[in-house]
């Protein structure tokens, strides 16, 4: 599971996972942001409520870190179910899926992350449990090995995915309700580094949240991670308080670019003024050009610098922005035509 990880694949020290799991938003109240998919989810728990039925399946897409596994634990705690928690990656065999799937009670929610990973064989036989609560299991073995049908709970399965790309057109069929999470605002992100503080029981100015909140690529995951390491500062170097100044020193010593974008975001940048004179640039060339898979660029990198400004897409390929070379501090060449 990534739920340890932070966005940039580093790993959480226990304490860290701790505080991680305190920082966690529990009910739709206490979820910063993301009004339109909360207002429809709202809704649909409502409603499976008031008729006891379970939720229609529902798939979360985004980028990191903008709380696909937090609204899965949500809907859960909403829909007063249970919730069993598992990954792509690590349902391989049949026979374990089996044992999830008979397990879940009624109206419970099977949460798949990294959906997007899970194995044809695993996810043929996912179908009939998402359509009709069935599933077909094989009893004894040699010649008396025969497979029989069971019925299971109805049950919402909830999947996240950074890749929406990478899933199969049957399987992103079988979700009733799919949403995608969008980058945070800086106000945003700096109402949940409030309450982030008032949790971690750390004074923060007005000033010092914005000020964080604005170098955390839009993502509350970095947006905590960052408010950790400046109490920390605040902490050893200051008294204790987070305001301004103890805000600019640590985000400065912690190396953080000014506009939150971390070190892929530089390099597809630069890579495109360096290589590629801004740009267009086709995803596949640029893809090669900084060793990172293109369904990754454009899923979980490209949206930010998008969103921001610093990229924009033309029917040619990407082209950096004025902004891209004014943040890399950089100039822009023109092409010098018609000296000939
Ligand atoms: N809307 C929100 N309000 C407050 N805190 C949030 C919100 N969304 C996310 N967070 C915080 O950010 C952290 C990361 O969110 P989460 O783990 O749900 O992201 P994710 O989309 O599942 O990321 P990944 O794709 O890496 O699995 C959470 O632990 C939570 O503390
Ligand atoms: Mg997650």
């Amino acid at each position: 599971m990534n739920e340890n990880l932070d966005a940039t694949g580093e790993s959480f020290s226990p304490e860290e996972f701790d505080i991680e799991r305190a920082l966690r938003p529990l009910s739709f109240d206490d979820f910063a942001g993301q009004d339109q998919v909360l207002d429809n989810l709202q809704v649909f728990v409502k409603a499976a409520n008031l008729r006891d039925e379970a939720l229609d399946h529902t798939l979360f897409h985004g980028p990191p870190g903008l709380g696909k596994t937090t609204l899965a634990h949500i809907l859960a705690n909403e829909l007063n179910a249970g919730i069993k928690v598992t990954s792509g990656p690590v349902l391989d065999k049949p026979g374990d899926l089996a044992g999830l799937l008979t397990n879940l009670e009624e109206r419970d929610v099977l949460f798949i992350d990294e959906i997007h990973r899970l194995s044809p064989v695993i996810e043929e036989y996912l179908y009939s449990a998402m359509e009709d609560f069935k599933i077909d299991i094989m009893i004894e073995s040699g010649p008396n090995a025969r497979s029989v049908q069971i019925n299971l709970n109805p049950f919402t399965l909830v999947g996240a995915t950074t890749r929406s790309g990478l899933l199969t057109a049957p399987m992103r069929a079988r979700f009733g309700i799919s949403s995608r999470l969008q980058y945070y605002t800086t106000e945003l992100l700096s109402d949940i580094l409030q309450r982030s503080a008032e949790i971690l029981k750390v004074p923060i100015t007005m000033e010092a949240a914005i000020e964080i909140a604005g170098r955390s690529r839009g993502t509350p995951r970095i947006a905590n991670a960052l408010l950790r390491r400046v109490r920390d500062f605040a902490q050893i170097k200051g008294n204790g308080k987070i305001d301004i100044e103890i805000s600019k020193y640590s985000l400065k010593a912690l190396n953080v670019d000014a506009n939150g974008l971390d070190e892929m975001d530089n390099k597809i940048l630069s890579t495109i003024i360096e290589k590629f004179k801004g740009g267009p640039v086709g995803i596949t060339t640029l893809s090669t050009a900084v060793s990172e898979s293109a369904e990754t660029i454009e899923e979980v990198y490209e949206p930010f610098l998008i969103q921001q400004g610093f990229i924009v897409r033309t029917p040619r390929g990407r082209e950096v922005t004025e902004a891209a070379y004014r943040h890399l501090g950089k100039t822009k060449h023109h092409s010098q035509g018609g000296l000939f």
